[in-house]
């Protein structure tokens, strides 16, 4: 399988009045096409810093970012991205929020052919019905749902989500888990999520990458050996048990205090 995302031996500093501070040193992900890659770590430790370095809207100061078989140098339109807060806008119907990545990436495709493309998104995620509400008269988990789509309608080479269910209680984040899930079985995507939930990352993820306290690098990567179909259920099997487990141990190191219980 090829690498989609492959990240190389990276290390950043931000220029600060106070001088450099190192954000990354030593960071090393690969991610084939097709699979999902969430990233945990430190609050602080500089997993948002990853996310612009893939989009392209940051350089590393040394180390390589490649995605699709191309360095990344400029910003990239093949990225789509979701965040904690979904910016919609207020005087667009979530229909016309879902269409506008098409009219600023493909400007040429017809009218008809965006509709058709974002109904069929909204339909997927359980929204058809609610495409001519505002945003202000959807739940935040269903203006989550309506960013997701957004964020695909153009069928970008890699989903970006930072802590995109972090500001929603435990049962619609747990419905959301199962959207993204049913939502990947139809419509295949590489996807890198940060996040601070352990439970999501291993529902959620093909791999999970541990990043150390800032400046970050990668300290451990574990393969998530659950099937894609998995359930809620399947987060109380052993063998999610023992990977969670192991994440919260190592967790535990990458804040600078020792593995033990
Ligand atoms: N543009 C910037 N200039 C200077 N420092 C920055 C800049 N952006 C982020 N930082 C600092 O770099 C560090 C890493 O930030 P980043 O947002 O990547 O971390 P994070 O792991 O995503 O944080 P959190 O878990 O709290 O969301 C933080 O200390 C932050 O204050």
């Amino acid at each position: 399988m090829t690498n989609l995302i492959e990240i190389k031996g990276v290390r950043h500093a931000y220029r600060t009045k106070a001088g450099p501070l190192p954000v990354l040193d030593g960071l090393d992900v690969s991610v084939p096409e097709g699979e999902f890659c969430a990233v945990v770590g430190p609050s602080g430790c500089g997993k948002s810093t990853l996310t612009r370095l893939v989009a392209g809207l940051m350089m590393p100061d040394e180390g390589e970012v490649w995605l699709h078989g191309e360095r990344v140098k400029s910003p990239r339109s093949t990225v789509g991205m979701a965040f904690q807060n979904p910016v919609m806008l207020e005087w667009r119907t979530i229909l016309e929020n879902v269409i506008l990545p098409l009219e600023i990436v493909a400007p040429r495709m017809s009218r008809a052919k965006r509709v058709e493309r974002a109904m069929a998104l909204l339909e997927l995620v359980g929204l058809a019905g609610f495409e001519n509400k505002r945003p202000s008269q959807l739940s935040g988990g269903m203006r989550q749902r309506a960013s997701l789509c957004r964020a695909i309608v153009h069928k970008p080479d890699v989903l970006i989500m930072d802590e995109p269910f972090g500001a929603l209680d435990n049962f619609t984040r747990e419905d959301l888990w199962q959207t993204m899930r049913d939502l990947r079985a139809k419509e295949p995507f590489t996807c890198v999520l940060i996040t601070h939930d352990l439970r999501e990352s291993v529902f959620l993820g093909d791999q999970v990458v541990v990043l150390s306290g800032r400046p970050a690098r990668t300290q451990h990567i574990l393969t998530v050996d659950l099937p894609a179909d998995r359930t809620l259920d399947s987060l109380y099997t052993k063998e999610a048990q023992d990977m969670l487990h192991l994440l919260r141990d190592q967790i535990r190191i990458a804040q600078g205090r020792d593995g033990g219980h």
